[in-house]
């Protein structure tokens, strides 16, 4: 099932589950707007011509600016992105963060370019969207191929047009404005999400045994903090290979292979694994934190964790939900996992807005009182609705998103 078919799946068995009016349900899913840039030409450093398509779906906004990454990836497509931003209105939400949702993206392979090449790319596609982009409107952020100097250039040519504007991106340098502790956040989140999951079974992560797939900015926050906690990360992949060690992967080690090597591919701390089978390694916790649609029926009845941790979006497609569920795997929702991106993100834009730096100690202290709430929140949600906790989620979020929209009224136009 496609990313889009599989989120509107979601939505509309939480509007169910809440008895959503009809046509509240539709006027929920419908996005707000859809920017698709034709072309993004740039000249290449051989002087040649390149041309690139771009994104961005402003899905809601009814309870605030609309906000979500950019994605640079050869499979990006306007499906994909749609869902995506689909699913930050409802994590904003989850969150209770004053934001609606968005997502976008470029089709290109972030690898296969370089670093000047990539600059006159952000700053065209830019220079496309910037009118609809904005503090108090949609707000970007980095995602999968994107980091803070992507951020840095979006903040530089938007603020050509309308100002010094810090606060038109989060997730950018802490020399322009960045917050301590987003490069961490998501995975510092997916940590204490695990964690709050975890101690709800009377569990801990020391002594847990975990499977990561993705090594990037979220797998391996999270790997280096749940090594810290006492982990054990049996294996672990990236686009370049995996590798495995039943007695636990030195990741300091690997931290600083991936850093001279620009990836896992020959690390010596263990052995090589065909990087098709991490997912159904063995272990107690998978945290997929990489691609969307990974876990799906071709191999989710081969999956050995007891936990599944969507550190990545939507990593499970519904059919895996099912198989997975029957299983008795217990499966934490993208939506709430790694909400953790943006609840820095809206840190990040409120210190922007205040014109005042917090320190990392309070940044993470804060992220850490979202993060818990926000399951407690989720935990209400399935009993209520006596679901799953995606369910509990999805419910969750659509649920306030609605009470928004009503409160609002239908009048709602371009500025949230
Ligand atoms: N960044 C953020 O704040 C947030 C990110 N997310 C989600 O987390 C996921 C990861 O994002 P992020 O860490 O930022 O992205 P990055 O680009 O930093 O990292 C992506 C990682 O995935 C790896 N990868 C790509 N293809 C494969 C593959 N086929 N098999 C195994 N690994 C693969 C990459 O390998 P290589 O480096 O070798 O290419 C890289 O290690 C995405 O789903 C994203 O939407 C969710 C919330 C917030
Ligand atoms: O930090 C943000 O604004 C968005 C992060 C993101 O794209 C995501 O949560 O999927």
């Amino acid at each position: 099932m496609n990313a889009l078919a599989a989120t509107n799946r979601n939505f509309r068995l939480a509007a169910r589950l809440l008895g959503l009016d009809s046509k509240l349900e539709k006027s929920l899913l419908i996005p707000f707007r859809e920017i698709k840039v034709v072309e993004c030409t740039i000249p290449q450093d051989d002087g040649t011509l390149a041309t690139f398509v771009g994104f961005r779906v402003q899905h809601d906004n009814a309870r605030g600016p609309m906000k979500g990454g950019i994605r640079y990836h050869p499979e990006v497509e306007h499906d994909e992105v749609n869902a995506l931003a689909q699913l930050m209105t409802w994590k904003t939400a989850v969150a209770n963060i004053p934001y609606g949702g968005a997502k976008g993206g470029i089709g290109c392979d972030p690898g296969e370019l370089s670093t000047s090449e990539l600059e006159r790319l952000t700053r065209v596609f830019t220079q496309k969207i910037h009118e609809l982009i904005g503090i108090h409107t949609d707000v970007p952020a980095p995602d999968m191929g994107t980091g803070p100097q992507t951020m840095a250039w979006i903040l530089d040519e938007y603020s050509k047009f309308h100002g010094y504007s810090p606060a038109v991106v989060t997730g950018k340098p802490t020399d322009l404005g960045g917050s301590l502790g987003r490069d961490a956040a998501t995975g510092r989140g997916v940590v204490f999400a695990t964690e709050a999951l975890l101690n709800d079974h009377g569990k801990a992560i020391s002594g847990q045994k975990f499977v990561i797939q993705g090594f990037g900015n979220v797998g391996s926050w999270a790997a280096r903090l749940i090594h810290e906690k006492g982990g054990k990360i049996v294996a672990v992949s990236d686009a370049t290979g995996a590798i495995k060690n039943r007695n636990g992967i030195d990741i300091p080690s690997l931290l600083n292979h991936v850093k001279e090597n620009k990836g896992i591919n020959g690390f010596h701390g263990g052995d090589s694994l065909d990087p098709e089978l991490i997912l159904v390694e063995d272990c107690d916790i998978l945290i997929p934190a990489a691609l969307g649609g990974i876990i799906n029926r071709e191999n989710a009845n081969d999956i050995k964790a007891k936990f599944i941790i969507e550190a990545a979006n939507h990593p499970t497609d519904p059919e895996a939900d099912e198989i997975l569920s029957k299983k008795g795997v217990v499966i934490l929702p993208d939506i709430y996992a790694n909400s953790g991106g943006v609840t820095v993100s809206y840190f990040e834009w409120v210190q922007n807005l205040q014109g005042f730096l917090w320190d990392e100690k309070k940044v993470n202290n804060e992220l850490k009182t979202y993060m818990t709430k926000a399951f407690k929140d989720v935990k209400k949600m399935c009993q209520s609705h006596n679901c799953d906790l995606r369910m509990g989620a999805f419910t969750l979020g659509v649920n306030r998103v609605a009470r928004a929209t009503v409160t609002r009224g239908y009048g709602r136009g371009w500025e949230a």
